[in-house]
């Protein structure tokens, strides 16, 4: 019998629906991100993402209008890139502190997280949505303030999401060991990455999408579904 003593989880597809970050929080900070980043291009956390961008983009003596577009172009093309996550979460804070949108939640994800909070272990979220973005979400969730719940928060500034080594990295900042841990994703290759580094495995695959034919990872429709 394997003990699972913490969960970590995805957001995206996991605990909430992919369409309320492509339909609400893409489109929100896309509309306002030039705006954002002409009153806050000064301010040395914004500078600093700006310039982190710039580098990724391999951009050398970027104008700040270049590296707008490229921010807009990273925004459509859904890019995984920690400074556009970064500078996204800052923009979405102004939405739900002005109750624009509360974060979506799968409804039965606040009970199965509680309960498990109930049972003792611990929850982590993971997520390529920044730390700051991360808190904000679970802070302004439709089911209420759930941020209480999760004992830490891992971005990519710990590696990327289809890397191994950044699984191990959460573990070793956890302090558990790999098989004593649950990913919950829905994405199947951050589930290679995560077994790869030993940890079990959830694939979260919600309807109305078809159940894969051979799955290489436990999948559930739901986290009621779920027993750790
Ligand atoms: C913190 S919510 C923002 C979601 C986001 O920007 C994103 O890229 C979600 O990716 P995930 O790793 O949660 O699938
Ligand atoms: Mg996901």
């Amino acid at each position: 019998m394997i003990e699972i003593r913490a969960i970590v989880t995805d957001i995206e597809g996991t605990t909430s629906s992919i369409d309320f970050v492509r339909d609400v929080l893409f489109p929100y900070a896309r509309k306002r991100l030039p705006a954002f980043v002409e009153t806050h291009g000064n301010k040395p956390e914004v500078q600093h993402w700006l310039h982190e961008a710039a580098i990724e983009a391999g951009l050398v003596e970027a104008r700040r209008q270049d590296i707008i577009e490229l921010l807009l172009q990273w925004i459509d093309q859904d890019r995984k890139s920690t400074a556009l996550k970064a500078l996204q979460g800052m923009i979405w804070k102004d939405g739900y502190e002005a109750g624009d949108y509360r974060a979506h939640i799968y409804p039965e994800v606040a009970a199965r997280l509680r309960d498990w909070r109930a049972d003792g272990l611990r929850l982590y979220v993971y997520s390529s949505g920044s730390v700051p973005a991360q808190k904000l979400f679970f802070h302004h969730s439709e089911a209420g303030d759930l941020s209480a719940l999760f004992a830490g928060y891992f971005d990519t500034e710990t590696g990327p999401k289809r890397e191994s080594e950044s699984y191990r990295r959460i573990a070793e900042a956890i302090e558990e060991q790999p098989r004593h841990l649950l990913f919950l994703s829905d994405i199947v290759e951050e589930l290679d990455a995560a077994r790869a580094a030993g940890f079990h495995t959830g694939w979260l695959v919600r309807e109305p999408q078809a159940l894969p034919e051979s799955p290489r990872h436990p999948v559930y429709r739901d986290f009621d579904a779920i027993t750790p």
